[in-house]
């Protein structure tokens, strides 16, 4: 349960127009929000960032939303008696897990953000790759991070062929907000298991977002003495690779927030979706808060 410190009617105003160049400047511009699964534990929380799209929305900002699951796909696969295994961030699915992976994130979680948006007054409509042939997938071949020779079968997790935004455009045209499972098809029709930070960051690639920020349950990108790193540039990036201070599912996090960076998406955050509001603190204020991910 988080409870929310009073604030002065002074600071309040104080926060308001602050907000207000913010506001101005990124009026208009898509931002790429995704919502991993272990932001999500806190019905509170929930709340709280279902009330902060809305707000972006209202002020003129187009956020998309791109939503995770791992947590909620574990418990899931529990019940069954089964247990995930993950090689380098991904997920090993095999028939049943997709079966699983595909009522728990298109099933669940994404109808349970859309009705939190609608409840803080928000228009939110849940798509699927599927959805207007929006992520068109292939199986992954995933070889080791430090040994390109050693390849890894990881079942139906899908490798990114194309994004088609024009249903994500269509539905920022008229208001609503669109709520993004990261599910892929492929050219059989088959489904394919989607890594949410891979989605989210080639979606921001390819809506040429302002902003990509990426709530998850750590304050950031931490050292290996667990400190926060506030800025990390490519060279930075390839080093934390290199001695192992990256693992599980940062890996996917952060190679996909380098890929948007280089790419052209201005600015690229990992922040502490635990903290209620970071997401508006981040994009209203002055405040830096998190990891911002750097090209160079
Ligand atoms: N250097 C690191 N800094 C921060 N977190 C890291 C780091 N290396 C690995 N991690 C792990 O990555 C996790 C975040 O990724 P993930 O579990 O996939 O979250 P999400 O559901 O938000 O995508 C953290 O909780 C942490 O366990
Ligand atoms: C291939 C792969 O690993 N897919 C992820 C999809 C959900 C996800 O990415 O959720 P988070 O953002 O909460 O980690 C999975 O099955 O867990």
């Amino acid at each position: 349960m988080t409870t929310t410190p009073t604030i002065a009617p002074r600071d309040k105003a104080e926060i308001l127009a602050q907000a207000l160049p913010y506001i101005r400047k990124f009026h208009g511009k898509t931002m790429v929000i995704k919502y991993g699964g272990n932001a999500m534990t806190d019905p509170a929380l929930q709340a709280d960032f279902a009330e902060d799209v809305v707000l972006l929305k209202l002020v003129g900002i187009n956020p998309v939303v791109v939503h995770g699951g791992g947590p909620q796909i574990e418990a899931a696969l529990g019940r069954l008696g089964k247990k995930g295994e993950f090689i380098q961030g991904m997920r090993v699915t095999d028939e049943e897990t997709m079966e699983v992976v595909e009522w728990v994130l298109a099933g669940e979680v994404q109808q349970d953000i859309v009705g939190l948006i609608h409840q803080a007054g928000g228009k939110a409509v849940g798509l699927t790759g599927r959805d207007g042939g929006l992520i068109r997938a292939k199986k992954l071949k995933m070889v080791d991070n430090k040994d390109p020779s050693i390849e890894y079968d990881v079942g139906q997790v899908g490798d990114i062929v194309s994004i088609d935004p024009s249903v994500v455009r269509a539905l920022q045209d008229d208001a609503f907000i669109p709520v993004i499972s990261p599910i892929g098809f492929g050219e059989e029709n088959e489904s394919y298991n989607i890594n949410a930070d891979v989605v989210a960051s080639k979606l921001a690639t390819v809506l040429q977002a302002e902003k990509l920020v990426l709530l998850t349950n750590t304050p950031g990108v931490l050292d290996k003495a667990g400190n926060l790193l506030t800025d990390l540039t490519a060279r930075e990036i390839d080093g934390l690779f290199a001695d192992g201070t990256i693992s599980g599912g940062m890996l996917p996090k952060i190679s996909g927030a380098l890929d948007a960076a280089k790419a052209g998406v201005n600015a690229v955050h990992i922040i502490d979706g635990r903290v209620p509001h970071s997401m508006l603190l981040e994009i209203l204020t002055e405040q830096a808060y998190g990891t911002m991910i750097r090209s160079h």
